[in-house]
Order: C-alpha cells, then structure tokens, then sequence
C-alpha cells in the first residue's frame, strides 16, 4: 500500500470519528427527505442518493422519502402533446394530465427509487418500499382552492386547479409499521392523495414531505431540490432562517416559484413539531451526509 493510500484510509476514519456526536443526535429519529424531479438528475446520481439512504439506516436514522417528479411529468405530457400549466407552483391537473402524472409518479419514479435503494441495501438486507397516498389511507387529501385578484376589479377570483389535492389528513400507521419493523424498511412515498370520495389528486410533493414530517413528528425535514439552498437578492446563500425571517422571504419575493411551496412547507412543518427543515442541494453527492453528519452542515436551516 502507497503512504497516500493509508493516508487516505486515516483521514477517513478521521472524518467517520468526527460525525459520532451528529450520529448519535438522530439516532432512532425519523428523518423525512423530499427528492425532488430536479434533484434526480442522471441515474449514477439518483442511485448514489439511495445509497446514502441505505447508509442512514444502518446508522440508526429513520428515512422516509417523498419523491417529486414535477419535470418527468411535464416530459410526458410533451410526448403526449399535452399543454401543462402552473399557478403559484402547482400544475392545473385535469383528468388526463392525473392519469399521466400518477403512471409518472407511483408506477415509474416510485417503483425505480425504491429498487436502488433495496439494490444498494442488498447485503445488509436494507429495502426500499414504494408506496403513494392511496396506500393504507395514507394521505387524504381535499381539492385545493387558489384565488387570484383580478387587477381591474380588485375583486378575488376563484381559480380551478382540477384534480390538485391538498393534504388533510395523513394517517402515519403504515409508515410506523414500516419504520419499527425488525426488517430494515426505507418507505418511499409517492404524491398521489385520495379524497374521502375515493377520487384520486395530484399533489405537490414539497407539500406531501411536510405533511408527512409533520405527522411523524421527524426530526429533519430535508427538501433537496437544484439550488444551493434559499438565495438572497444577490444570489448568496442564507445559511439560516427562522420561521418570521421565511416568511419574509415569500413576502418581500426573495423567493419566487417554486421556492414558494417549499418555504410554506418549511413553516408548516416546523408549526407541525419539525424541528428543523433544511432546503439544499440533492444534485451534490452525499449532499444528506453533510448535512445531518457535519458541523458546518449545508444548504438553508429553517427553525422557530
Ligand atoms: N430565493 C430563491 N433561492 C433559491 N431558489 C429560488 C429562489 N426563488 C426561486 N427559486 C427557484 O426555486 C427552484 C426550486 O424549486 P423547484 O423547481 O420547484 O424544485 P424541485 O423540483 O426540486 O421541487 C430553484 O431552481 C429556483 O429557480
Ligand atoms: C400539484 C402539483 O403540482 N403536483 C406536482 C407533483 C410532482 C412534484 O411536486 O414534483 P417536484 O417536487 O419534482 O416539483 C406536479 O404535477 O408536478
């Protein structure tokens, strides 16, 4: 063995001695992380994110993935010659744009991570299982309603998302079950919801993750998304936020598009008993290492 190689193996086991404390802190805590479509990028990165996942299992965390799909779902409807279009970061959904994004998200992306995570977990015996809302009453949600103001009349207007659901309750049996299983379980959840009619919605998935943290009462929330974190005006990373300081940030439009949804979430889950949501960068490799298990950690920290 060359001096570097060995020098090499020490500054690992270094870096591995440094990360006992932050081990020990989500030691048998629930983690939930949202993948978001952006994040997935190429395949290599996607399956290095279930590895890291595998790794947090063994470490004693408790992961719980809520995967997005946003631009494999617009991908699809290209193909298919289907027009999407968002308001304030959610996509009007009609009936054959849900039957598009659900085979997208429950039948496509859902089943493919939860495989790499039980490939990656193979010889510890680690197992991905991909499920959606519609499993064992997990997510029931109800139409969502959205006004705009109409810039002549001032006058508020009710606008009609279609099939676009908003969580209104989440029954975490299932995903505890899963969690305290003596087999080693990683659920993966996709953002499909049903209504108490039994109608299926699309939902978006930054919303399901702080439903979903919420319920579990998870320690971290992690929104790896494609940007550092949240950005300030001059396009600087803010290490940190408090709930106040989030809001803000929605109200002043440091944060716009699809940064909304995600702050909204922020400040519901941390309303919910959150302890923190941090947003960073899912396309980074290990990007969920650094955060949990370093002192400096990464992206933006969102607390009361
Ligand atoms: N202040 C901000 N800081 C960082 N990103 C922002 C900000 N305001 C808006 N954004 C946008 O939000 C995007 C992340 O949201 P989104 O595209 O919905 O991600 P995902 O698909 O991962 O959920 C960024 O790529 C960026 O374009
Ligand atoms: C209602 C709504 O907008 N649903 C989203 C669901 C997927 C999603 O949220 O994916 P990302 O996290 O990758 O953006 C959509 O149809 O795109």
């Amino acid at each position: 063995m060359s001096d570097k190689t060995e020098e090499a193996g020490w500054a690992t086991a270094k870096t591995l001695a440094e990360a006992l404390p932050f081990i020990q802190r989500y030691d048998r805590e629930i983690v939930v992380i949202k993948y978001g479509g952006h994040a997935m990028g190429e395949e290599a990165v996607a399956r290095l994110f279930a590895a890291d996942a595998v790794l947090l299992k063994l470490l004693g965390v408790h992961p719980v993935v809520v995967h997005g799909g946003g631009p494999q779902i617009s991908a699809m409807l290209d193909r298919a010659g289907v027009k999407s279009t968002f308001i304030d970061g959610l996509r009007v959904t009609d009936e054959a744009t849900m039957e598009v994004a659900e085979m997208v998200l429950s039948g496509a992306i859902n089943k493919e991570i939860a495989n790499w995570i039980t490939i990656a977990g193979r010889e510890a015996d680690v197992r991905g299982v991909g499920l959606s809302g519609k499993d064992a009453r997990l997510l029931t949600v109800t139409k969502a309603r959205r006004t705009t103001r109409d810039p002549g009349s001032q006058m508020e207007q009710v606008v009609d998302l279609g099939f676009v659901g908003e969580p209104k309750k989440v029954d975490p049996m299932l995903i505890q079950a899963l969690i305290h299983a003596e087999q080693d379980y990683v659920p993966v959840i996709a953002p499909i919801g049903v209504s108490e009619a039994g109608q299926t919605f699309n939902v978006n998935a930054d919303t399901v993750a702080g439903a979903v943290a919420g319920a579990l009462k998870a320690k971290r929330m992690l929104l790896l998304t494609d940007v550092k974190g949240v950005l300030d005006k001059n396009g600087n990373l803010i290490r940190q936020l408090t709930v106040a300081e989030a809001f803000d940030a929605i109200k002043t439009g440091v944060a716009t598009g699809g940064m909304i949804p995600k702050l909204e979430t922020a400040i519901a889950a941390v309303d919910a008993g959150v302890e923190a949501v941090v947003i960073l960068d899912g396309r980074r490799p290990h990007a969920m290492l650094v955060e949990l298990f370093t002192e400096h950690g990464a992206g933006t920290l969102i607390r009361a």
